[in-house]
């Protein structure tokens, strides 16, 4: 198998442009797509609401609207028909917008009454006719013996019709004929069979174009707005061929090839084509099957782990078609009118998209005539089985219900065992990965490995180097030590000196030191001196200003406290004065008090006598009590009067009392004023003294500072003059021991240098 069928081949997709119909050029619809079948581009070019749309896609094949059919069939279905010839199955799709002439490009013109002599095709027939004509040309020339079969059916609302079922002319109506379903299963090889399909062998052309229209005429077709014989259905052609050949050990071989011929039903917008009510669902079912399609693709573009084939049976029949063993060609068919724009431009974006979609088609197997044979008897006698069953009624019959029930388990467990196989799939990528990552570290490991051991080689030998220099470098440094002792000695001589004349500086530097202290300790003496002097005189001034002041204070409190004393007794007599003027008040207050009491007794008792008066008559028994009462009355103010006598007396006696108390406390506190005045005098004259025995310390301190000060001047002037004789004798002791050290270190040089 060669390397490019390993990696697979693309999907050949190719473009027809169709003429404008009557219509469109009586309406003088402008013109939206130009191709260019050299460069294999289509270009879409149109001003729409002032946006410009202008883009151009590039096909396997483009046929614009002057290309005929022939030229389309000879160009790109000849080559697909041979490969069939070969033994390949192979499967052309017709996709596009309602009334862009896929039924015209797939089927064309296939009327024998239109054929020409010699059993010619006619100029319009398409790609069926022009296949079978191909196929049958080819086996006829040759010599082989063949078989062909063909199978034609309608997919519509997801329900599978068989369009070459033979016209039974039985009871049964037309419609419900045309309604009878066929189911699609799985063929336990990874394919799907369509059951109780119709095979019709044929042996000539002229038979296919009988069955095709035949079929042709059962498709379902709907009215829509924009086209009115619009296919809404998806048509399957099939041809199967087997040619019998013989190889070189003369085994008989059959060679078994398939062509798919695919009408797909209009893919425009469903809104757009004016469908409604009864039949939303048809073109809902349309759009399934169309969309389940278009996700196929996206899904096989984009390299997805599952390809949603099982979700229409569109896809399921066409599953080998897509990214499967067959070889694939797709016709985009489009309009050039304005009006088709949208749908024009989807389906060539759509067209694009799945050029990618890759195949992997495989030749298929060669059989022996013989299994052929065996197969072929395997077949008839299930078929005679099932024929039986049928007849008398002995076989296995079930409800519809279950029927479709178990069908449909089968059909989830399908999908299971599909879903498993996506995912040992990609485990076994996943695996796949891990040991090409494994080998590539094993690698890593052993180069890392040689490298370790070359650089371990250059350590080895870089530390020989190394102890090689280790000794050279000792040597050196034996040779250096030798030169270094000499150097070493001088520089302890240098040393020795530089320490004595370091020791010598520091003597001067300390005699130097010395002086100046003392020179500071003389200073300072002196300024401690004149501050002495100057605190004296600031003593003197301000003990001789305190005096004075002490006097006039002193004196100030004399005159105070005369005055004091004056204010003293005037307060005194002023308050003996009010003290005797409140006592009178007082004795005459309690005069009238008394005064009024005895009024009020009396009037007490005039009442008293008034109301004994007034209530003899009605009061005898109670006479004795009054009269107890008035005496008893009489009694309290008799003891009442002889209290307020006594606190009267009380009261005379405190005042009298208080008057001699006063009188002794004025009378000492004159004593005590006289005897303070006269020690206030005393200490006057006492600080008196002290000042002036002060005033003569001071003169005998102040003289005494002078004589001091004469004393220590002389003494520092006769120490300044020892001390400076004897720093001259140091010095020059010191110069001589310093010329002597000199003298000493040169010689010493001078003998080393001899040396
Ligand atoms: N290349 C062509 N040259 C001449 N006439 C064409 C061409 N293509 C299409 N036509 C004409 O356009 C009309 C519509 O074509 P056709 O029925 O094949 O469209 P369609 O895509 O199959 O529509 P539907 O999806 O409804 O089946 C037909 O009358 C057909 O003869």
């Amino acid at each position: 198998m060669s390397s490019r069928q390993e990696k697979g081949v693309n999907v050949q997709v190719l473009l027809r442009c169709r003429p404008f119909s009557e219509d469109e050029l009586r309406s003088n619809a402008p013109q939206v797509v130009t191709c260019n079948e050299f460069n294999r581009e289509v270009a879409v070019s149109q001003n729409i609401a002032g946006k410009h749309i202008d883009r151009v896609f590039t096909f396997d094949k483009v046929f614009g609207p002057s290309a005929q059919q022939k030229d389309l069939y000879e160009q790109a279905v000849t080559p697909i028909v041979n490969e069939v010839l070969e033994g390949f199955n192979c499967t052309i799709f017709a996709y596009g917008q309602t009334g862009t002439g896929k039924t015209y490009t797939m089927e064309g013109e296939c009327k024998r009454s239109k054929s020409g002599p010699n059993r010619e095709l006619p100029q319009e027939a398409g790609v069926i006719p022009r296949a079978v004509k191909q196929i049958f040309d080819m086996l006829e020339s040759q010599n082989d013996e063949y078989s062909v079969k063909v199978t034609f059916l309608e997919l519509y609302n997801e329900e599978i019709t068989d369009l070459l079922a033979p016209e039974e002319l039985s009871k049964v109506s037309l419609e419900e004929k045309q309604k009878k379903q066929l189911p699609l299963m799985e063929d336990g090889k990874g394919g799907v069979l369509v059951r109780g399909l119709e095979e019709e062998i044929v042996s000539s052309a002229s038979e296919i174009f009988t069955l095709l229209e035949r079929g042709s005429s059962k498709r379902r077709t709907a009215e829509t707005l924009l086209n009115k014989q619009s296919s809404r259905s998806h048509s399957l052609f099939s041809i199967t061929i087997h040619i019998k050949e013989a190889n070189p050990e003369g085994e008989e071989l059959i060679k078994c090839g398939k062509l798919n011929l695919v009408d797909l039903a209009g893919s425009e917008n469903i809104s757009r084509s004016g469908a409604r009510e009864n039949r939303a669902r048809e073109a809902g079912e349309i759009n399934k099957s169309l969309l389940t399609l278009g996700r196929v693709i996206s899904a096989l573009v984009e390299h997805l782990g599952h390809i949603p084939y099982r979700d229409s049976k569109l896809t399921r029949l066409l599953r080998d078609s897509l990214g499967g063993r067959t070889k694939t060609c797709i016709i985009a068919t489009v309009s050039p009118a304005v009006h088709c724009l949208e749908e024009t431009l989807s389906t060539l974006d759509y067209a694009h998209r799945a050029k990618n979609i890759r195949n992997k088609p495989e030749v298929n197997q060669k059989m022996m005539k013989s299994t052929l044979i065996k197969d072929l008897y395997g077949e008839i006698e299930r078929l005679k089985a099932e024929v039986y069953a049928t007849r008398e009624k002995n076989g296995v019959y079930i409800p519809k219900e279950r029927y479709y029930h178990e069908e449909s388990e089968r059909k989830a467990m399908a999908d299971q065992i599909e879903q498993m196989g996506v995912t040992i799939e990609t485990q076994q990528k996943q695996q796949e990965d891990l040991q090409s990552k494994y080998i590539y570290q094993v690698q890593l490991c052993s180069d890392l490995s040689n490298k370790l051991n070359t650089t371990e080689k250059t350590l080895n030998k870089t530390s020989r180097l190394l102890a090689n220099s280790e000794e050279e470098v000792k040597k050196c440094q034996y040779t250096l030590k030798e030169k270094d002792f000499i150097i070493s000695e001088q520089r302890k001589a240098e040393n020795a000196l530089a320490h004595q004349a370091c020791v010598l500086r520091a003597d001067l530097e300390k005699a130097h030191d010395d002086n100046a202290s003392l020179f500071l300790k003389i200073g300072r003496k002196d300024k401690l001196n004149s501050d002495n002097r100057t605190v004296v005189n600031n003593f003197e001034v301000e003990f001789a200003q305190q005096v004075g002041a002490l006097r006039n204070t002193v004196s100030l409190s004399l005159s105070e406290q005369n005055e004091h004393l004056q204010c003293v007794e005037k307060l005194c007599y002023s308050f003996l004065g009010i003290n005797d003027k409140t006592v009178i008040d007082l004795k005459k207050k309690v005069t009238a008090l008394k005064e009024l009491y005895i009024s009020h007794n009396e009037a007490m008792q005039n009442v008293v006598r008034l109301h004994k008066a007034g209530s003899d008559a009605t009061l005898n028994e109670l006479s004795s009590i009054i009269s107890s009462n008035g005496h008893s009355i009489e009694e309290f103010l008799a003891s009442e009067s002889v209290e307020s006598d006594s606190i009267f007396d009380d009261l005379q006696n405190s005042l009298s009392t208080q008057q001699g108390e006063l009188a002794l406390f004025a009378r000492e506190l004159r004593n005590r004023l006289n005897l303070s005045v006269k020690q206030i005098k005393d200490i006057s004259e006492r600080s008196q003294e002290l000042v002036d025995r002060l005033f003569e310390e001071s003169k005998k301190l102040e003289d005494f500072a002078l004589s001091a000060d004469y004393m220590q001047m002389k003494n520092i002037g006769d120490f300044k003059q020892a001390y400076e004789e004897q720093s001259r004798s140091d010095a020059e002791k010191l110069i001589v021991d310093m010329t002597s050290l000199v003298t000493d270190h040169i010689r010493r040089q001078m003998d080393l240098v001899c040396l």
